[in-house]
């Protein structure tokens, strides 16, 4: 039974001030704790108002690495490449963002490369914020030949190469991911999503848990830790 706790918001200023508040939080609990954090934010569309919110909080950026939850196998200067709105927002505070894509269309080797950088982290990370598509695709576990190892795959291993299938219409390129056991293995999940026909598709995904016929359902059916989700209607 997955425990999912939904937090509405009607206004786009107030729901990305209350996720940058909660991550800003988790992110201060890290360095009180443990001297450093290490995070890990999503791609897309979604995120980049609530990264402009959480780049004016005042924390010690220095101790804070960074990391997609996924990204697309394109050059860091394409407006595709995930790592790079982090970058934009993050680094100039002197955080730590590592890239965990390469522009090596191989989706296999880059998935090994992503792994072997990962492996040298401090795990257990303390924060796995996901997005979700309108397709029920999280960070960038897809339908498609590499499915059954992202779900599946030894829980050691961070990160995997993925060829969606079919390939997703914004972003049509092979992608690196964590792996859903990393995903699992994190201290908090957050999630993140706008829209109503999301909030549908994710409230199913989250009944139907290891039954879902969507990613995300089968990513979140096992959570132990109890996920918050803001949602806000557009
Ligand atoms: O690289 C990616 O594709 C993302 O990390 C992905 O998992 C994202 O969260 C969803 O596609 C939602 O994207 P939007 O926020 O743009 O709808």
């Amino acid at each position: 039974m997955i425990e999912a706790e939904f937090w509405d918001y009607e206004d786009a200023d107030e729901w990305a001030e209350a996720i940058a508040g909660d991550i800003a939080f988790i992110i201060e609990s890290a360095l009180d704790a443990r001297g450093q954090a290490l995070v890990a934010f999503p791609g897309g569309k979604t995120p980049l108002p609530v990264f402009e919110k959480l780049a004016q909080k005042k924390l010690r950026w220095k101790s804070v690495t960074i990391i997609p939850t996924d990204d697309r196998l394109v050059a860091v200067d394409s407006p595709m490449s995930n790592v790079a709105s982090i970058a934009r927002a993050f680094l100039p505070l002197g955080a730590r963002v590592l890239p965990i894509g390469t522009e090596n269309p191989d989706h296999k080797l880059a998935g090994n490369a992503a792994d072997a950088r990962l492996q040298d982290l401090h795990w257990p990370i303390d924060l796995v914020w996901l997005g979700m598509g309108a397709d029920g695709h999280t960070a960038s576990i897809f339908p498609g030949p590499d499915l059954d190892e992202a779900l599946n795959g030894p829980k050691a291993r961070r990160a995997l190469g993925v060829m969606p299938d079919p390939l997703p219409s914004q972003a049509p390129v092979a992608r690196v991911t964590l792996s859903r056991a990393s995903i699992l293995s994190a201290r908090t999940i957050l999630i993140a999503i706008t829209g109503k026909e999301k909030r549908k598709l994710l409230e199913k995904a989250i009944n139907d848990g290891p039954s879902s016929n969507v990613p995300v359902g089968r990513v979140l059916a096992d959570a132990e830790q109890a996920i918050d989700i803001h949602w806000l209607d557009e």
